[in-house]
């Protein structure tokens, strides 16, 4: 794991500190993280424990280092992320490597900055700078925070090295002018102008999340209010962000976006023993907004899809819509006329499901009824070349009643997409009872390769669908 600030790690630091401070042979403090980074935030997974609100919190231990009567440097290589940088930000003093980068990502699981980050950036580097970095989790490297005065020294040798030397030179010198909490914003006057600006970016970046936006009328805070006001101001949005379902889950996103590709089943099976068979094309039954917009997904992946309806007035329908969401993408610069033309020459419509005998994968899209499903997948089982491996979009069906219906249970899995499933990088990957770690795998392998994030733990099991077997699952706001 990477150096966070646990309980732990937060107590050890105020000790340090305090130990420092009361011991006269002690002139400077250097805050240097072990190993190979500074810390790179609070522990997210500590959120919503006991330990994130035990004594000291990050905000004691900034308190502590700022109002030191020693000249307190940190000294960072790696990456000084989230509480790390606010840690960084209370010292009189910061140092980097060369190669070191610095940022808030806290909106990207969202949050802000709630130790203090929000009301002493925009003190150093200015508002436009602090707005950029805090609304939109930017990091950036060494050399661009030197040049926003966030950093005073760049280093290329010895980070602790050059830190200590950095220290002798800084003995004795005032230390107020290096309480960021003691200085005024910097280009305070053009607030209202900065805030509209990136309002409207993260408005269009961003749509519908909560966090960019309270983080940046947290920057605005800081200056309107006093240090104080702005600092209660940004506890009370912090705490609005915690408890609400975004940052829960964005949060929750996060693990699963690492814990995927580790994926690891019950029975041993995992992503390092078993082995996926690659998709080479795919059919997908069902033209309503679930089947054409996997259908989109899979021909922008360049997966060739044989879309099945049998109503054919909405399977023209459906080629219509799926053609109107490309041109959307080419209008947004996503893709280009070109490759609009190449999705839609790999994707074919029919209104029958003979025509799926030679595709490798299945995703039947149709209404949630048990029924209806056993009856396609009991055709498709006739129709289908043996090694095909046949999925369900279904979201609440048992996957082990619809694999009954066929011969081939191993190859029976639920890939869940949500809607518009061309947006949204959810996706519930179910296996069944019988369903074999070489579909799983496979299932597990195309998720990724269409872009989506997913997950396999037992654990999460429990968090997403307790009716399910087992959930992949991240999600995209
Ligand atoms: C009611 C509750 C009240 C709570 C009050 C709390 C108030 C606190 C308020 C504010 C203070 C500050 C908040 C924060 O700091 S939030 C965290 C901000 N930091 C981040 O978001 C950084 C996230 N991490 C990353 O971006 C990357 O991990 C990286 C760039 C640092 C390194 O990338 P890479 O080398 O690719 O490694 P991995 O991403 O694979 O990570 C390795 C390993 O480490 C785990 N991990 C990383 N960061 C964290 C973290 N901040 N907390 C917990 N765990 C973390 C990651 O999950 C991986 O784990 P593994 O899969 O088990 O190996």
């Amino acid at each position: 794991m990477l150096k966070v600030l646990h309980h732990h790690v937060r107590e050890g630091l105020f000790e340090g500190i305090k130990r420092a401070n009361a011991d006269e042979q002690v002139r400077a403090i250097v805050i240097i993280g072990e190993g190979k980074t500074f810390p790179c935030g609070a522990d997210i997974r500590e959120f919503h424990t006991h330990a994130s609100v035990k004594e000291p919190v990050l905000t004691a231990v900034g308190h502590t280092i700022e109002n030191s009567g020693k000249p307190v440097i940190s000294a960072i290589h790696g990456t000084a992320l989230g509480g790390g940088l606010e840690i960084a930000l209370c010292c009189h003093y910061r140092i980097a490597s060369e190669n070191a980068r610095i940022g808030f990502p806290e909106v990207l699981i969202g949050l802000l900055p709630g130790a203090e980050g929000t009301v002493r950036l925009p003190r150093l580097s200015g508002l436009a700078f602090a707005m950029d970095m805090i609304a939109f989790g930017k990091q950036v490297n060494a050399k661009d925070a030197f040049r926003h005065g966030i950093l005073d020294k760049l280093c290329n040798g010895n980070i602790l090295e050059e830190a200590k030397q950095f220290a002798t030179k800084v003995i004795g010198q005032p230390l107020d002018s290096r309480r960021l909490s003691r200085l005024d914003v910097k280009d305070a006057a053009n607030v209202d102008l900065l805030f509209e600006v990136a309002l409207a970016q993260v408005k269009r970046k961003s749509r519908g999340q909560i966090a960019p936006i309270y983080c940046l009328k947290s920057v605005r805070n800081s200056v309107r209010m006093s240090f104080d006001k702005a600092v209660e101001e940004e506890q009370r949005l912090i705490m609005e962000l915690m408890t609400g379902y975004q940052s829960t889950a964005l949060q929750y996103s996060f693990f699963a976006d690492r814990s995927a590709p580790k994926w690891r089943l019950p029975c041993g099976a995992s992503v390092h023993n078993t082995k996926p068979s690659r998709i080479e094309t795919a059919g997908v039954i069902g033209a309503g907004t679930m089947g054409s917009g996997i259908a989109v997904c899979l021909i922008r992946a360049g997966v060739p899809v044989i879309l099945v309806e049998k109503n054919k007035k909405m399977l023209e329908k459906a080629m219509k819509t799926i053609s109107g969401i490309l041109d959307g993408s080419v209008k947004l610069n996503r893709m280009t006329s070109e490759q609009k033309e190449q999705c839609l020459a790999i994707l074919k419509g029919t209104s029958t499901l003979d025509k799926l005998s030679n595709v490798d994968m299945v995703i039947e899209a149709v209404y949630e009824n048990l029924e209806l499903k056993r009856e396609i997948f009991a055709q498709l089982d006739k129709v289908c070349k043996p090694s095909t491996l046949l999925c369900s979009n279904t979201s609440t069906l048992d996957i082990d009643k619809i694999a009954s219906a066929t011969n081939r249970p191993d190859k029976v899995a639920g890939t869940h997409f949500f809607a518009p499933a061309f947006i949204m990088k959810l996706m519930e990957n179910v296996y069944g009872t019988k369903t074999s770690p070489a579909t799983v795998a496979t299932v597990m392998e195309f998720g990724r390769r269409l872009g989506k994030e997913l997950e396999a733990t037992k654990e999460e099991i429990k968090n997403i669908r307790l009716h399910l077997t087992v959930t992949f699952c991240t999600i995209d706001l």
